[in-house]
Formats: structure tokens, sequence, C-alpha cells
């Protein structure tokens, strides 16, 4: 149980004692507030989802920005054939960590993996590494989920629900534990259209819905799942709802904070700008439209683009962590709720994004594109219909054919067909307006010292986005694709190439349109020369009027 009554921690190798105040709080010597790294300094911490594209960042900053941080204990399953061990390795010698690596060579030593697999019961873990976790344990970060939007809700109940709720079983036997942060979504009630900083009473009764899909089919969950999910776009904002409730009720035993980010995109500044490693929301979008492959898509030009940068949201989840920690004794039996969010306090929107990306694209272009980048969004379905036939579906055909007759595999419509399906699933996202009360952010902010302030920012008034989307894209170029930048002179003239066979193309289209219409037919030869004649008339009637005016 964590909620002890009096607690002295040995601040590991700082050697600097911390003690619980008179308010519960945990102060340093001299009655102060211990600093964030003086607090994780001898801590050992849990982590689930490492290994995922949040989980990363955490580990680097905690690394990096808390170093006498005690174990990080990591859940990690192993996966595509790879042991845990090779996972954790691999992960390590990422890019993302070079900063760790400089600072200390032998920052892997600190890192712990525990073999976990979240599906299964007790989240797999062995009877050893519980006895191990339960006795040292002090905070837990669970990032572990599934983030896919077109998950059978079975599996994104087990994974995003169940594998919660035995995680919070785990972290009730645990006899040092202070804090345990749960990462939900700002998403998770995108039913409503103002969303506070509160827990809202579950869409279902958890266990409830856990007994009863447990029996049946799959077939059978898979056709009741929209009428479950109701009024929610997909299982994963339906589930991390659900999540979010199973966490509440263990508030009155652990101390809890949830973090609830909106959309989380590349890093702002930390470890360096621009990092990101996947194609999860914007940034598959972005890498799409940089490859001149996505030329439209629906979505609201005027709509708050609510995009939060990944270190952003690790700094507030640390100090969230802190702050949870150090009042736990204070706190009513509540978990604090911290959006974690940007359109409320610095505003952008998809409109301004698009605008930003392709002129970034332009700027620093892709290798090998498809198209010159010129992707537009548009709110108007037919509008956008019409885009997908004209600019998706009809250069697929013709290059499809191109690659039949070269006597290659025909590759762009099943390309077109998976891109379709993706954006379809985050329309939904970028065509609607939310509004996030961001109090506890704020509050949690005012709660740091001058220097906690600038070494875990997450003051996103500060956010230059024109900055910030041009790192964005540069970073989807080098860190997603691995891509050189030494070889932007190459891509640009391979744009150059895309334009040239374009003007070529419509000039043989044109052509075309005459030898088979105008040229075959009297009467769409007068209506061509009653247009041709109507221009000349125009044209002399202006260049007569303005040498009268001079
Ligand atoms: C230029 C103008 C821009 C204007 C901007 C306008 C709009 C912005 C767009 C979006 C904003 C909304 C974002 C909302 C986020 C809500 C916030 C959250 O809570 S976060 C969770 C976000 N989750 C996701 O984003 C997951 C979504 N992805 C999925 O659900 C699935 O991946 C899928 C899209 C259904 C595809 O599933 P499928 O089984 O077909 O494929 P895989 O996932 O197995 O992937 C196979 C392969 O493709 C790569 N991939 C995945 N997604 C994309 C993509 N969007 N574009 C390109 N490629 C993609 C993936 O990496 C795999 O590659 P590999 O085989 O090499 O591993
Ligand atoms: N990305 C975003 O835009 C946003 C994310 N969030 C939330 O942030 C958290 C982290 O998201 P993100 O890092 O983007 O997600 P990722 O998909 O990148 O990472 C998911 C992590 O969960 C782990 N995991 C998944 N299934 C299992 C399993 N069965 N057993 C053990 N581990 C498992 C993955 O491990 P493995 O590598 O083995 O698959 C991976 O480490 C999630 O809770 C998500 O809901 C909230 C808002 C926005």
């Amino acid at each position: 149980m964590i909620r002890e009554r009096s607690c002295i921690v040995k601040a590991g190798g700082t050697g600097r004692a911390t003690q619980m105040g008179k308010t519960g709080e945990e102060t340093g010597a001299d009655g102060s507030m211990v600093s964030i790294a003086d607090y994780y300094a001898g801590k050992n911490v849990l982590i689930t989802g490492a290994t995922g594209f949040m989980g990363k960042v955490l580990v680097e900053k905690l690394l990096r920005s808390c170093p006498e941080v005690q174990t990080l204990y990591l859940l990690v399953r192993p996966k595509a054939g790879q042991s845990m061990h090779e996972r954790v390795s691999d992960m390590m010698k990422c890019k993302l960590f070079d900063r760790v690596r400089e600072d200390n060579p032998d920052f892997h030593q600190k890192i712990v993996p525990i073999s976990s697999e979240l599906t299964q019961p007790a989240l797999a873990i062995s009877p050893e590494d519980v006895e191990r976790l339960t006795s040292c344990v002090n905070i837990i970060f669970h990032c572990a989920a599934t983030i896919r939007f077109d998950e059978p809700l079975k599996h994104a109940l087990q994974l995003n629900v169940m594998a919660t709720q035995q995680l919070l079983n785990l972290a009730q036997q645990m006899h040092h534990l202070q804090a345990f942060i749960h990462i939900s979504t700002a998403y998770a009630n995108c039913n409503r259209r103002h969303i506070d900083e509160i827990i809202y009473p579950p869409p279902v009764e958890p266990k409830k819905l856990i007994d009863s899909l447990e029996w049946m089919e799959d077939s059978i969950v898979r056709d009741i799942t929209p009428r479950l999910i109701g009024d929610r776009p997909n299982t994963y904002t339906y589930t991390k709802a659900l999540a979010e409730c199973v966490v509440q009720r263990e508030s009155s035993k652990l101390s809890i904070g949830i973090i609830r980010p909106s959309i989380v995109g590349a890093s702002w500044q930390e470890p360096f700008p621009g990092w990101i490693d996947n194609f999860n929301g914007p940034s598959g979008v972005f890498i799409a439209a940089g490859k001149g492959i996505l030329r439209t898509m629906r979505a609201n030009n005027d709509a708050v683009a609510d995009l939060i940068p990944v270190d952003v949201v690790i700094n507030l989840t640390l100090a969230a962590g802190w702050y949870t920690a150090v009042h736990r004794l204070t706190f009513p039996p509540a978990a604090l709720v911290y959006n974690c969010t940007t359109g409320g306090i610095n505003p952008f929107h998809w409109g301004e994004i698009e605008h930003h990306v392709m002129s970034s694209f332009k700027r620093n272009p892709l290798e090998q594109a498809f198209r010159r980048p010129n992707a537009n969004i548009t709110s108007n379905y037919l509008m956008n219909q019409y885009w997908i036939l004209v600019s998706h579906k009809f250069p697929a055909l013709i290059y499809d054919l191109y690659l039949r007759l070269s006597g290659q595999k025909p590759q762009m419509m099943r390309i077109f067909n998976r891109l379709h399906k993706a954006i379809g699933l985050l329309e939904y996202f970028s065509s609607q307006d939310w509004e996030w009360n961001s109090e506890n952010m704020n509050m949690l902010m005012s709660h740091l010292s001058p220097e906690d302030r600038k070494t875990f920012n997450f003051d996103v008034r500060q956010l230059n986005w024109p900055e910030y989307i041009e790192n964005y894209c540069i970073g989807t170029k080098k860190y997603v694709l691995n891509e050189d930048m030494s070889d932007i002179p190459a891509a640009k003239q391979h744009l150059r190439k895309l334009r040239n066979i374009r003007y070529t193309f419509n000039t043989l289209l044109l052509v075309f349109i005459w030898r088979v219409f105008i040229a075959r037919s009297q009467m769409a030869r007068n209506i061509w020369y009653f247009v041709v004649s109507l221009c000349f008339k125009f044209l002399s009637y202006f260049r007569a009027s303005s040498t009268l005016t001079n």
C-alpha cells in the first residue's frame, strides 16, 4: 500500500535526504520542495510501453535529466523473433539516446528489462520478478496501449482496460509505491465538445463488458461493436475512456495522476528538434503529402489542430509523477487529471498546418516523390471525392498501367486504398473542434521551481508553430524515412523532372482533346472559335480602354 503515514526517502547517489513536510509534502533538508531531478534520485521506476514512441522519450528524458535515478524496470515482451533483451538493447542504440550516451556511456546499467505480455493473466510476469518489483518500485508510468483505430474491441479491451486493471493490482502489492501515472488520451471523451479535467462516467460498466465479451465469438463482438462504442469513433477512444474509469476506482488506495495528451507529434526541443519514429496520427499524413501521394483530405481548415510535441508530454508526465508523489498524503482520494493540449493556449489550425507542411516539403523535398507535393484539405465531402478521383485514382491507374506495360507488378492502387483507409480513420479528428480545460497543467507549472520549468519545460505558449512544423517535416524525412539531408538537391531535381512530365502530359492531353473532339466535329469547332473570338474581343477591349486612360 502506498499511502504511508510517514516516510524518509534516501535520495540515491546525491546523498540528499528528503523527508515529509508538515503538509505531507516531500521536502528537502531545508524544508523546501525537492526539485524534480532530486525527487527521482535513488528511485526505482517501472515503465510499460517503453519500446513505444512515447515510452522511449520518457526513458531517455529520465536518464538524461534525472541522472541519479536508481533503476528503470521496463515491462517488455519478445516480438518479431527478437528477445526482450535484444529489443531493449536495440532501442538504446537508437539516435534518440545519443545525448544520454555522451553524458553517461554506461547508462544501460540502469535499465532492467522485465519480461511481460500485458494481455496475459497477471501480465505474465514471473514470480521472482513480481517479488523484485513489489519490494522496490517507487513510481509507475503506464504508457502501454494499443493505439490502433481499427483494433478489434476484444483485444483493445484486453490491453487498454484489463491490463491496466492488472497493473493496478500489482501496484497495490508494492511496498514503496508513491505514484501511479496513467497515460490516457485527450480524445477519451471525444463524444463531448468541452472536456474538463475530470473522469466522466463510463459508457458502460467495464467489468460487465469484460464478462459479457468473454464468452462471445469474435464475429458477434464485431457485429455489436458499433452499437457499443456509440458516439465514439473507434475502439481506441472507447477503451481508453473505460481505462480511466478503472484507474479512478483505485484512487482511494493509490496516488494517481492521469495524463491526457491530444495528438502527440515530433519533439519540439528535446533531445533534439523533430524526433519522430512512426507513421501514427499526422506523421503518416505529412509523409504521404510530402511524397506527393496524398493530394486531398477531408479536414476543416479552421478547426484547431491540437498537436502536442512528445517532449512536452513527457516533461509534463515526469513533473506530474513528482507532484503526485510529493503530495500523496495531502491528496483527496481522487486521481488528478491533466489535459495536455495546446488548442486553448496557443491555437494553430489545420489550414495553417497544410500551408506550412507543403512549403516545408518544397524546401526540403522527400526522395523519389510520386508527384510534386501539393495537398489540399477541404471539409466538403463531394469536393474531396472529386479530387480523390482526379488526383489519386486516375494517376494511380495510369502509373499501374505503366508498371504493367513495363513488366512490373502494379502497386499504386493498393497503396492508395491503404491510404484512403488510414485517412478515413483520421478524418473524425481533423474535421472537428474540441475545447479542453487545462487548469491542472497551469497549476503544475506554478509549482515548479524556475530551474525545473526550464529542464522540464511544458509551457506551450513559447511554441513557434511554423518552426515546429518545419522541424517535424524534416524529422519525418530523417528519422522515419532514413533519408539523408545531403540528397536534397537530387530530390529537388526529381521534382523538376516531375514538373516537366506534368507539363508534357497536360500538353499531350490538350492535343488529344483537340484531335478527338474539336477537330472532328463542326459544332465543337464553332464553339471553340466562338470562345477564342470572345477572348480576343475582351483583350482588344481592355487594350483600347487602357490606351484611352493613358
Ligand atoms: C498535408 C496536409 C496535412 C493536413 C493535416 C490534416 C489532417 C491531419 C491528420 C490527422 C490528424 C488526426 C490524428 C488523430 C489522433 C488522435 C490522437 C490519439 O489518441 S493517438 C493515437 C493515434 N493512433 C494512430 O494514429 C493509429 C492509426 N493507425 C491505425 O489505426 C493503423 O495503422 C491503420 C491506419 C488502420 C492501418 O492499419 P494496417 O493494418 O493497414 O497497416 P499497419 O498499421 O499494419 O501498417 C502497415 C505499414 O504501413 C505503415 N503505415 C501505417 N500508417 C500509415 C500511414 N498513415 N501512412 C503511411 N504508412 C502508414 C506502417 O508503419 C507499416 O509499415 P511497415 O510494414 O513498414 O511496418
Ligand atoms: N501517439 C499519440 O498520438 C498518443 C498516444 N497516447 C497514449 O500514449 C501512450 C503511448 O502511446 P505511443 O507511445 O504513441 O504508442 P506506441 O504504439 O508507440 O507504443 C505502445 C507500447 O505499448 C506496448 N504494448 C502493446 N501491446 C503490448 C502487450 N500486449 N504487452 C506488452 N506491451 C505492449 C508496445 O510494445 P511493443 O513494442 O512490444 O509492441 C509499445 O511499447 C498510449 O497509452 C496512448 O494511448 C495518447 C494520446 C496521443
